[in-house]
């Protein structure tokens, strides 16, 4: 069966002044996807996200969603989706579930009474309905918020940076929600985040965008675990180790990276082989660290 597109993005480009914030992004969320869209601060993830809601208008490039352009079809676009792209924000001194009874019918959707109780139970927030938000905690005020993006009853959840400033149960509860999201109520949910580990523990697919460009697409696991694996090895004689490795396993690359220490790029497989080498070959070996590619390159790109 075919898979249906919810959102494609073609070439988006967007300056501010004669600032490129984006340039040349691309990538496709399909149906049930949780899709991640990771990139350091300042990558351009909020500024995609903003002409998505069509909240800024971008320079070039098309944006289609549900396979319709959104610059056509703007208004029955954003009524299928729901987002979070800030702090949510709430009448404090009303209760949670007033608070959503407003924003219903704010947005014209036609919510009963019992599916806000539902919408409250949904994010863990039943028995607190009643209770005034201003004594909610940051995760419990994000998870109302979620609560808030179902009211309209959207198939596409948009998430920008969901679990930020949240403490490490608070981001557990958010993690959990947005995958009782896919598979509870079938939503297709694109999630930004700054954090791999973030977006590998609940993310099927995924983009990562640096400096406003797009630089790799694909299947979290695939990304993740392919067969190509760099390699930093502790060793004493650094390059006599070089020189072994290469006659032994011919890598793609490989070089020394400090006085005791290389990278090698190669198969995972090849790894317990290299250790085996260089110890019966009488080398001291202090330590083989295999990261993934994509791991390591995406510390590279934070870092730089
Ligand atoms: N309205 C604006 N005017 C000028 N520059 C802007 C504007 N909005 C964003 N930028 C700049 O564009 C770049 C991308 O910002 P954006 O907020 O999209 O990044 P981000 O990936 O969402 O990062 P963060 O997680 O820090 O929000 C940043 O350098 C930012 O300073």
């Amino acid at each position: 069966m075919e898979q249906q597109t919810i959102i494609k993005v073609q070439n988006l480009s967007k300056k501010f002044g004669s600032f490129e914030a984006v340039k040349n992004v691309s990538f496709t969320v399909n149906k049930g996807d949780v899709f991640g869209f990771l990139g350091p601060n300042g990558a351009g993830k909020s500024t995609t996200i903003r002409c998505l809601l069509s909240l800024i208008s971008p320079d070039s490039g098309s944006i289609e969603l549900f396979d319709k352009s959104l610059s056509k079809n703007r208004s029955e676009i954003l009524a299928n989706i729901g987002s979070i792209i800030e702090k949510p924000d709430f009448y404090k001194y009303l209760s949670a579930q007033k608070n959503l009874e407003i924003f219903a019918r704010i947005s014209g959707a036609n919510v009963s009474k019992k599916e806000i109780a539902e919408m409250l139970d949904f994010v863990g927030l039943g028995d607190r309905a009643k209770h005034k938000v201003k004594g909610f905690s940051h995760g419990m005020k994000q998870r109302l918020g979620i609560a808030q993006t179902l009211l309209h009853k959207p198939e596409l959840i948009i998430l920008d940076e969901p679990t930020t400033g949240l403490d490490p149960q608070g981001i557990i509860e958010i993690r959990n929600l947005i995958l009782r999201l896919k598979n509870e109520q079938n939503k297709t949910i694109l999630l930004s985040s700054h954090q791999l580990s973030e977006i590998e523990l609940i993310a099927n697919r995924m983009v990562i965008i640096n400096q406003g460009k797009s630089i790799v697409e694909g299947s979290v696991e695939e990304l993740l675990n392919s067969e190509e694996t760099l390699v930093r090895i502790e060793v004493d004689q650094v390059d006599s180790a070089i020189e072994l490795i290469r006659m032994k396993f011919n890598p793609q690359e490989i070089s020394r990276t400090s006085a005791n220490e290389l990278e090698v790029f190669i198969s995972k497989k090849l790894v317990p082989e290299i250790t085996k080498e260089l110890v019966l070959a009488g080398f001291a070996l202090h330590s083989i660290e295999p990261k993934r590619k994509l791991e390591d390159y995406f510390i590279k790109t934070i870092q730089s």
